[in-house]
């Protein structure tokens, strides 16, 4: 909410007559989590034109100067404020300031930007209410409206209300989204599953892919694509109108399979790789080569450890964060250094799992729709991609499902991520039952499912678990009858979660479960964060399946 706060008084100062130009109509705020009794918004007319600038891009050296001296303790704040002036003038007014014997950064900065709001840091939660009627007097606190959307911000207008992660998290994020809106739907809020799938279908027709979040300086990468899952989730749901999604489907696929007709074997373009076997299988990528916008200083910081060129381990850690698991010792050649990322050099089993669910889904709409020899076709290339996960990815002698590292012609680490193709049925009978062995003997923990068999201080490895985890692992253990496994995972992280509610009041983004209480996650580059969306669907809807086996 201190957004809105920041807008009014920016109207104050307007009002007040401070040197401040008049960027807003006051008339268009809307507080956060305020539910509107009024018709939804259905366009964006009059919010500001999307911009493909990041504050990097804008502020030049300004930007620079202000990340490497650590003005905030957070690097995502600085390229989450809003200019107070157009930022060709605040770009201008640092070069002529600057050379000033007092030029003081913070106060420049002070004076010539917004600092971004916490969504819900004026929310208090009722220790009284039981776990799940606090997931759902969180969504409205979570919940974003298109107004909210500052002129010359980082922030990307979406046309509709959508649902963030919490804390930093204040725009929405891809893969989160589909976790998030599986507890929507069973709070009832299929007006919000709507509205963000409409969101999702939106950016692609504007960019062309879904962005890791709303914000320009996502735009270069993805996340786990997972529209198809949220399509899917619409008819389950009985949320009809899956099928007004197949156009946005099909250019989604061709944003990931972009450049694949030119490739020779071992080749690699963008985020595919033509397999020696002449297979087409994807990698995690993302555009750009240089360090990210909201972790500048770590990033200069890791390439400054290596000896490769920056701007490689740039791409690689860009890549990572695509991938959704930033950071992980899956990417690494050395598990305690992040310097040693090589997240282009591997085919991720997730991803191609979700591919595949893709191509299975726009298969099926296809068909829905009669248009039976597209549907054959798509239903052909779903089974192309099986048969190259099958040869590559499948470790027959562990019995699991692997990363490749393409480059060195070597299956990488078994982690949580191995669920996926059990979750999209991909995987054979067989195939599942070995798995479910491996994850009984390796991942599980008296609070759930281990991300990895790694303590390597990254956020995306053991002690943590987190929720798509569990929930991958549980409609997968599932589809395949391994019904005892599924059930343990989900009450033990059912319990965990509500161990933590119960002492702290709230639920958060990721977990250490490798004791026997649930305490806070931790490790990576930013610390434990509150709200948290995908923690507050996968649990809500996990409650509806296994609460009663749930401890008291
Ligand atoms: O600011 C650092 C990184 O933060 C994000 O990643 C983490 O939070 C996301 C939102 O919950 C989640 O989708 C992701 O799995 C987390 O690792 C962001 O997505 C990264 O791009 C960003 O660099």
């Amino acid at each position: 909410m201190n957004t809105n706060r920041q807008q009014l008084n920016a109207f104050e100062e307007v009002r007040a007559g401070a040197d401040v130009e008049y960027l807003y109509d006051p008339h268009e705020l809307k507080l956060d989590g305020m539910q509107d009794s009024e018709p939804e918004p259905e366009l964006i007319e009059g919010l500001p034109a999307p911009d493909a600038l990041t504050p990097a891009d804008r502020y030049l050296e300004l930007f620079e100067n202000v990340q490497m001296s650590r003005i905030f303790e957070d690097s995502k704040t600085f390229p989450d404020c809003s200019p107070k002036y157009d930022p060709l003038d605040v770009l201008m007014r640092y070069r002529r300031q600057k050379r000033s014997s007092d030029f003081d950064l913070s106060r420049f900065v002070a004076d010539h930007f917004y600092l971004p709001g916490v969504n819900e840091s004026f929310y208090v939660s009722n220790p009284d209410k039981t776990l799940n009627e606090h997931i759902d007097d969180l969504w409205p606190v979570l919940t974003k409206m298109p107004q909210q959307h500052m002129p010359h911000s980082s922030l990307l207008p979406l046309p509709k209300p959508y649902v963030v992660p919490g804390g930093r998290f204040g725009e929405t994020y891809y893969w989160d989204s589909y976790f998030t809106m599986l507890g929507l739907a069973e709070s009832g809020r299929d007006d919000l599953l709507r509205h963000m799938a409409d969101n999702f279908a939106w950016l692609i027709d504007n960019y062309g892919h879904i962005p890791n979040g709303n914000r320009t300086y996502y735009l270069s990468r993805s996340q786990p694509p997972v529209f198809a899952l949220m399509v899917e989730l619409f008819e389950e749901d009985g949320v009809r109108g899956a099928k007004r999604y197949l156009e946005q489907l099909m250019k989604e696929y061709h944003f990931w399979m972009d450049g694949a007709g030119e490739l020779m074997p071992n080749q690699a373009y963008r985020h595919v790789v033509r397999m020696p076997n002449g297979s087409l299988l994807n990698r995690y990528w993302d555009d750009r080569d240089t360090p990210r916008d909201e972790s500048w200083i770590e990033d200069v910081e890791t390439a400054r450890q290596s000896k490769r060129p920056a701007s490689e381990v740039y791409r690689d850690l860009r890549a990572g964060a695509a991938s959704g698991w930033d950071y992980s010792s899956r990417w690494l050649r050395n598990p305690k250094r992040l310097s040693s990322i090589r997240t282009t050099q591997f085919i991720p089993i997730d991803l191609n799992a979700f591919l595949y669910k893709l191509e299975l889904m726009i298969a099926t709409l296809s068909h829905a729709k009669g248009e039976e020899l597209t549907a054959l076709a798509w239903q052909k290339k779903a089974e192309a991609r099986k048969r190259a996960i099958t040869r590559y990815l499948w470790d027959s002698t562990a019995g699991v499902f692997r990363d490749y590292d393409w480059r060195r012609a070597r299956f990488g680490a078994f982690t949580a991520a191995s669920v996926v193709p059990l979750f999209v049925g991909l995987a054979t009978p067989h195939q599942a039952h070995l798995q479910s062995i491996a994850l009984r003997q390796l991942l599980l923990s008296n609070g759930g499912l281990l991300t990895s068999m790694v303590d390597s201080g990254e956020q995306w490895d053991a002690p943590n678990g987190w929720a798509p985890m569990q929930w991958m692992a549980v409609v997968g253990l599932n589809n395949y009858g391994e019904e005892t496994l599924a059930s343990e995972i989900a009450v033990n992280w059912l319990n965990t979660v509500n161990n933590f509610y119960q002492l702290h009041h709230k639920l958060v983004e990721k977990y250490d479960i490798s004791g026997d209480r649930a305490r806070p996650g931790g490790g990576g580059e930013y610390p434990l964060q509150d709200g948290f969306g995908w923690t507050n669907g996968v649990t809500r809807r996990l409650m509806v399946m296994y609460g009663h086996l749930m401890a008291d």
